[in-house]
């Protein structure tokens, strides 16, 4: 079987060669040679003694491995025209990190998610400053945190590693690179729901399982969206439209997600058949309520119900329909929330809509309206948005609430509102002053007319329209084909996307700028964000942002860097900088509970490593301290930890702690017994970081945590070099500062040193006393060591993911961002504009941006083997 790295290098930056070469079989065997476009090809070595070789190779790997040669362009993954629909779309978003599987931060242990959690009930929570503490993990964590408190886990005697399973299911179905449909969306909404859950008028009369299933429901109503509106699936024969038949195309697709990964993980399994039934009844209908197109029916009926005053709740139907209702309003409850966040939601959904119509451009559809970026504004959108969607159905919820909570909304949206407005007025008369070209104020009268005129048009006129002009195939109408029939040959395929399957192309995505001489550009998507702060109360603030970088590198950028490091342009960061902010952050956190404040240390990380996909053991590094369980439940994931109540299968590991003095490790080698923890004591910054290796992972025979038999003989270690040391895998190491400093991407430690063991010798490392656990500094760049984990997942699942190395080479940057003389990522004032307009479709590629740099400070680094921390100068 040919090595599964190789198999996956199909795409055009991709440099095969790194991984060919890294075994002695594929060098007899395979060449590759750099063509002259730049382009890697690779072929099979034809000469008489590697024939016999040959064969060991099965006829699918002889394919695959020609398909290597690129330039042919012989296989593409992009068969289809919307990668993220098909089956091999990447199942992890790009927000997560790969430093782990299903490695999870544990919402008790860490001090900011804890804190942001514990204000989950309140209207101006931030699902953005939720995903960057989280690192991405913003779904399993909120609603693992909402289960416990709703006591369910009790209740329905539910295993908290199946909630963690479901739910990273859930969060991986969400495409990342959405700006607007994705996780930090289903947060947003289903912390939406929590709160009116707490209505006193709903929470009365709801039953466990109906919360249970509306938070379900909530966290999974757009699952796998993949960013385009139903009319343009309808317009481009979307296989998801012609499986649905064009009704209902997302929602429906939305709810068969939600009970898959219900079914997969088992969640309910163990409950009783209509308990599963009715929650899966439950889920579909309010999933499938989402439909915006449908949201004059449920305004109609419930005015009908108050009129009559034949609300009541006690009636199952009755509650059923609040609660679609309330889910509806979540959905659309951006709008309703403080300015800040509301604004980050507002351009985010817009950026989704634009790079809608940009496709619907490529593919010469007509644009839609409202994704036209040429002839329509933020504040136009919003303001009719916000007039003719939202404002309807939230008068009617405010009529049927009457709470503080809904007063609260219906000022922010009337805030909000005022705001646009104001935007717009702004938008038009400078329009009016200054040009003569159709702009926003041309638009207003022509384009966008019926939106703008209030007078003439019934508020449900209006609302229909915008509905239509996003969700009705209103723009085909006028064709002469019916373009939802429109063969697909006939739509002219959309651009291969270099690296990363995207559920939109990144030809779009990227934009080219000239660059001042002397300073390297390098591609967009290599940046996620930037900033200039990094301290734990900054992580809360929706203005923080970290540059991180990621793995999505391409090789030819790659080893332009790699010539920049020997020159030494580049070089590593400072170790001060790198932990400067962090050393920074509070050792505390004030709480309130029972109206009384608490100051809470942050100081533990609890890294709890599932297995769930791969199957392996649990882990749990036990170095944090004091379990956060006020109730003493026992039955919380936390004290099942801690009382090790956990399956025998699953396995809880202490660590044994070590420690050596002083920065200056990087020749020491230091003696430890397996399953050690090593701590590390920085003198220099006064930082005590305790660094736990679970050396018995490492086996003799196996390779980063998995057994050889399972991998491809080339991917074990070479056998020549008896003093190769392995790399432990990063997901079996964990971290744990004294400082409290909440160390959510591992990066940040391994930038500065590598942790590595020794497996000199043939002995079998298993219960050997004498493994030799050292520390020293990284040399950058390093080359790629390991397989991802996506890979390894993949691999296991037999499916053809991306390739995305372990390790990458260092220095990224795009339009706006300069990599200046390699130490540092400075900012070019000149480039404001762009660097803010990049800043937003940078944002958008994790999902989270508005924000517009921050979210995936935590959760991108996280990707790559070499993602550092910039300090920016500039904060946005
Ligand atoms: N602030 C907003 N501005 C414009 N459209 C929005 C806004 N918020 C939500 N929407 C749209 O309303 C839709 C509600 O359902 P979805 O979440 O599937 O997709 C949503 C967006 O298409
Ligand atoms: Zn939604």
């Amino acid at each position: 079987m040919i090595p599964y790295v190789t198999c996956v290098c199909t795409k055009t930056t991709r440099n095969p060669q790194k991984w060919l070469t890294r075994t002695a079989l594929s060098q007899t065997l395979v060449e590759t040679e750099l063509a002259k476009d730049g382009k890697y090809c690779v072929r099979f070595n034809e000469a008489e003694d590697s024939r016999e070789e040959l064969k060991k190779f099965l006829a699918e790997d002889i394919s695959l491995l020609q398909s290597l040669n690129i330039n042919e362009e012989k296989l593409s993954l992009a068969g289809k025209q919307f990668r993220t629909l098909h089956r091999y779309r990447t199942r992890y978003p790009v927000t997560k990190p790969e430093v782990s599987r299903i490695a999870f931060l544990h919402d008790t242990n860490d001090g900011i998610t804890q804190y942001l959690l514990s204000s989950c009930w309140k209207w101006n929570f931030n699902a953005f400053s939720l995903d960057v503490a989280t690192g991405g993990r913003s779904v399993s964590v909120l609603l693992l945190h909402l289960f416990h408190n709703y006591g369910f886990i009790k209740k329905f005697r539910l295993d908290a590693l199946k909630i963690v399973h479901c739910f990273s299911l859930v969060e991986s179905g969400y495409h990342s690179n959405n700006p607007y449909h994705n996780a930090v969306h289903a947060a947003d909404v289903t912390q939406a729901l929590h709160c009116f859950l707490q209505e006193e008028t709903i929470s009365r009369h709801v039953t466990p399982v109906e919360i249970m299933a509306s938070l379900i429901a909530a966290v999974c109503h757009d699952l796998d969206h993949p960013g385009f509106t139903q009319p343009f699936l309808i317009a481009t024969s979307n296989h998801l439209a012609v499986l649905y038949e064009n009704f209902s195309v997302l929602e429906t697709h939305h709810w068969r997600m939600a009970i898959s990964c219900l079914r997969e993980s088992r969640l309910l399994d163990h409950l009783e058949r209509d308990v599963c039934v009715e929650t899966e009844w439950w889920v579909r209908s309010m999933i499938l309520a989402t439909d915006i197109s449908r949201q004059q029916d449920f305004l109609l009926k419930l005015k009908k119900y108050m009129e009559e005053t034949s609300l009541d709740l006690s009636k199952k139907d009755k509650r059923h329909f609040i609660l679609q209702v309330a889910l509806k309003c979540a959905d659309l409850c951006n709008p309703c929330r403080p300015w800040s966040i509301s604004k980050q939601w507002s351009y985010q959904v817009c950026e989704e809509l634009y790079r809608q119509g940009e496709v619907e451009t490529e593919l010469c559809l007509p644009i839609t309206r409202v994704c036209d970026r040429t002839r329509t504004s933020v504040a136009r959108i919003q303001s009719d948005f916000l007039r003719f969607v939202v404002a309807p159905l939230f008068e009617m919820w405010h009529q049927y609430l009457k709470s503080s909570l809904s007063q609260k909304l219906m000022w922010h949206l009337l805030h909000n509102q005022a705001h646009w407005d104001e935007l717009l007025q702004q938008e038009l008369v400078e329009l009016d002053d200054t040009s003569s070209v159709l702009g926003i104020a041309a638009m207003a009268s022509e384009e966008f007319a019926p939106l703008a005129s209030e007078e003439e048009d019934s508020l449900e006129d209006c609302a229909s329209l915008y509905c239509e002009s996003i969700l009705v195939v209103n723009s085909f109408s006028s064709s002469t084909h019916r373009r939802y029939s429109l063969p697909m040959k006939k739509v002219p395929s959309l651009k291969k996307t270099a690296i990363r399957r995207q559920s939109f192309p990144l030809s779009l995505v990227s934009h080219t700028k000239n660059l001042p001489s002397g300073w390297i550009p390098f591609h967009l998507k290599n940046i996620f964000s930037c900033s200039s702060n990094v301290t734990a109360s900054g992580l809360l603030e929706s203005k923080t942002s970290i540059i991180s970088l990621s793995s999505e590198f391409n090789s030819l950028d790659s080893r332009k860097l790699e010539s920049e490091a020997s020159s030494s342009q580049i070089s590593a960061l400072p170790r001060e900088r790198l932990f400067s902010t962090l050393c920074g952050n509070p050792s505390f956190v004030t709480t309130k509970k029972g109206g009384k404040s608490h100051e809470r240390s942050i100081k533990k990380l609890a890294l709890v490593e599932t297995s769930d996909v791969l199957n392996e053991k649990l882990t749990y590094t036990s170095n944090s301290s004091e379990p956060d369980c006020d109730t003493d439940c026992c039955s919380c994931f936390l004290c099942q930890v801690q009382s090790n109540k956990f399956p025998e299968d699953e396995i809880l590991r202490q660590a044994t702690p070590h420690s050596f003095q002083g920065d200056n490790v990087s020749s020491s080698r230091t003696l430890f017994p397996q399953g050690s923890s090593v701590n590390y004591n920085s003198t220099k910054y006064n930082e005590m970081i305790s660094i736990n290796v679970d050396c018995t992972k490492i086996r003799k025979n196996e390779y980063f945590g998995y057994k050889l038999g399972t991998y491809p003989e080339d991917l074990s270690l070479d056998p020549q070099r008896t003093n190769s040391a392995a790399h432990i895998p990063r997901d079996d190491i964990s971290f744990v500062s004294s400082k409290g400093v909440d160390i959510i991407n591992k990066q940040q430690i391994f930038r500065p040193y590598f942790v590595t063991l020794d497996s000199s010798g043939d002995e079998s490392m298993e219960n050997n006393d004498n493994t030799n656990i050292f520390l020293e500094p990284v040399r950058y760049p390093k080359e790629p060591n390991s397989m991802t984990c996506k890979q390894q997942v993949s691999q296991r699942r037999g499916s053809a993911p991306d390739v995305v190395p372990y390790s990458q080479p260092i220095g990224f940057n795009n339009e706006g961002f300069i990599i200046k003389d390699g130490h540092e990522i400075s900012f070019d004032p000149k480039c404001k504009k762009d660097f803010v307009d990049a800043g937003e479709r940078l944002g958008s590629i994790g999902g989270c941006p508005g924000n517009t740099f921050g979210n995936h400070a935590t959760s991108v680094g996280g990707t790559s083997g070499l993602g550092r921390l910039y300090r920016s100068t500039t904060r946005l």
